[in-house]
């Protein structure tokens, strides 16, 4: 594989520029004077030449690798940015290089691909394609997001892309919660948050700032990334900006954000502004900052982000080999993943993929509920609220900016949408836990809507459910530390702290004695 890249007939096959090895232009143009004019010699895979004080090259990496099959992968497919609902035939559209984030009224815009062109291959095409490419480090393709690249940014130039071969994520079966504690046994947790940084975001962050990449490279006026965060958006965005050289600034609620989440950004090099507001707050001033300076927003107000999120609805089905669940339930903040999800499941139904929209349950923290208020009040007046503290800092957000997005992928998905208070999240986060699992309290506001839908005969015991984890249990560390060590007044009904023993076996002895009785089977019955 690796001495094809210098196959004299090879090389004649292509331009020269698609022999260049990225970053390096000396050492490119130096290879190919060498491969069209030098002795090679095919027994040692390296090029014999007259310098000998010269390093041989680089054997040819993953990029180089997927430039020689690109024509193989030509296509037509195309995509732009339409006014969020628009309809296909919007007079109003966007090339998907211009800067732009709302449309002309003002509202949401949403990524239109041209289902015309991607209907001409059946749904047997589309699952095939994309199953082929999993499991494996082909550039840009072992990337769970860009396995869907045509369905996601067809246009880009696998060159740009910035990508961390992200997705892929764990569906676990969550058999014993499922059993002990719902009653189910085809319950399933997706594990987005294991993931390079740890939460869902970097599904979106690769797609945007790929694009980010490529307007920079076509000289637009991108100087830098930012983004409003309660901690994961702002993680993402540091990464993958560090991985392409391209500066990123992150507005951070001060004293809001965990530690782990906050030295993701301090370590990725960002600019980290602890601004003393709210993330409602923070999200208006990045607003208004990314309007008067060349920064780009990376918050999923900007529709390139969803692209990317949506892929793992499209996972979900492909793991279960396109059988779609009964239910996929979502922890909510800004609301963009919500709607990511639906389009994701709804691209398959009008591609022939799959035959239904699972039905969706957007799961809210109590004390951050706007979207839960404004459903229970039939859809019919959406107030913002002030966010109040919550375990599930993340989600801590009163004006979501997606709320348009979320009410329509609940509308056509028959959607649920329900809440969990503090104690109810935590004790549900920490019940996961010891069934295995090391979850976020995201997803423990999930589990809580599974538990009060089940509680309800909403959800039936033999009905396939998925339950979205967003982020890692370890970034969120010190909300188990403080419910395990009983610093939470009222809470801790579960609660599992380290046993101080002295240093003696009998000590011991009488420990391990009381430990081994309780857990004997007769004595406990789960
Ligand atoms: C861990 C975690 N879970 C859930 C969410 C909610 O996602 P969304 O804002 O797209 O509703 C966020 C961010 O908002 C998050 O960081
Ligand atoms: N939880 C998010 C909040 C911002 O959401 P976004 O999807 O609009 O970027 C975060 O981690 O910052």
């Amino acid at each position: 594989m690796m001495s094809s890249l210098f196959n004299p007939s090879f090389s004649s096959t292509l331009p020269n520029h698609l022999i260049s090895i990225p970053n390096n232009k000396n050492r490119c143009a130096s290879i190919v004077v060498s491969c069209t004019s030098s002795t090679f010699d095919p027994s040692s895979s390296h090029l014999t030449n007259n310098n000998h004080s010269a390093p041989s090259p680089p054997p040819p990496n993953i990029k180089d690798e997927a430039r020689r099959h690109r024509a193989a992968s030509a296509h037509d497919f195309t995509a732009k940015y339409v006014p969020f609902n628009a309809g296909f035939d919007s007079p109003e559209s966007y090339s998907l290089d211009e800067i732009v984030y709302r449309s002309r009224s003002g509202g949401l815009l949403d990524v239109q691909h041209d289902m015309e062109a991607l209907k001409r291959f059946d749904g047997a095409y589309w699952r095939t394609l994309f199953d082929s490419r999993v499991g494996k480090t082909t550039w840009p393709y072992g990337s769970g997001v860009w396995s869907k690249k045509e369905w996601v940014l067809p246009e880009i130039d696998p060159d740009d892309i910035v990508s961390a071969f992200e997705g892929n994520s764990n569906l676990f079966w969550a058999e014993r919660f499922g059993k002990q504690f719902v009653g189910m046994n085809d319950l399933w947790v997706k594990h987005c948050g294991i993931s390079h940084t740890g939460s869902f975001k970097d599904l979106g962050m690769t797609v945007l700032v790929s694009q980010v990449n490529r307007l920079r490279k076509m000289n637009r006026p991108v100087v830098g990334v930012g983004c409003a965060s309660t901690g994961d958006t702002s993680a993402a965005l540091s990464a993958y900006c560090a991985a392409a050289g391209i500066p990123s600034i992150v507005f951070l609620p001060a004293n809001k954000i965990s530690t782990a989440q906050l030295i993701q950004p301090v370590s990725n090099g960002a600019l980290v502004l602890s601004i003393d507001s709210d993330f409602d707050g923070c999200m208006k001033l990045i607003r208004e900052i990314t309007a008067e300076l060349p920064i780009y927003l990376a918050n999923s107000l900007n529709s390139l982000r969803l692209e990317g999120q949506k892929t793992a609805a499209i996972e979900i089905l492909q793991q279960f080999n396109w059988e779609v669940p009964d239910w996929v339930i979502v922890p909510g903040g800004n609301l963009g993943n919500i709607y990511a999800f639906y389009k994701g499941f709804k691209m398959c139904k009008d591609l022939g993929l799959v035959e239904k929209v699972p039905r969706l349950v957007c799961a809210q923290a109590a004390n951050a509920n706007p979207l839960y208020l404004y459903y229970k009040n039939g859809w019919n007046e959406f107030k913002a609220v002030k966010a109040n503290t919550t375990f599930a800092s993340a989600i801590q957000i009163g004006d979501p900016v997606s709320i348009d997005r979320a009410v329509h992928a609940l509308r056509n998905s028959e959607g649920i949408v329900e809440e969990a208070t503090e104690e109810e999240l935590m004790d549900a986060m920490v019940q996961a836990d010891s069934t295995g699992m090391f979850i976020c309290p995201h997803t423990g506001v999930a589990l809580t809507a599974l538990i009060k839908l089940r509680n309800r005969g909403v959800i039936g015991g033999g009905e396939r459910v998925v339950v979205v984890s967003t982020a890692h249990g370890l970034k969120f560390a010190q909300s188990k530390i403080d419910y395990h060590s009983g610093a939470i007044p009222g809470m801790g009904r579960f609660a599992n702290p380290p046993v101080s023993v002295k240093a003696d076996f009998g000590s011991v002895m009488d420990v391990l004695k009381d430990f081994l009785h309780a857990k004997s089977p007769k004595n406990n019955k789960s």
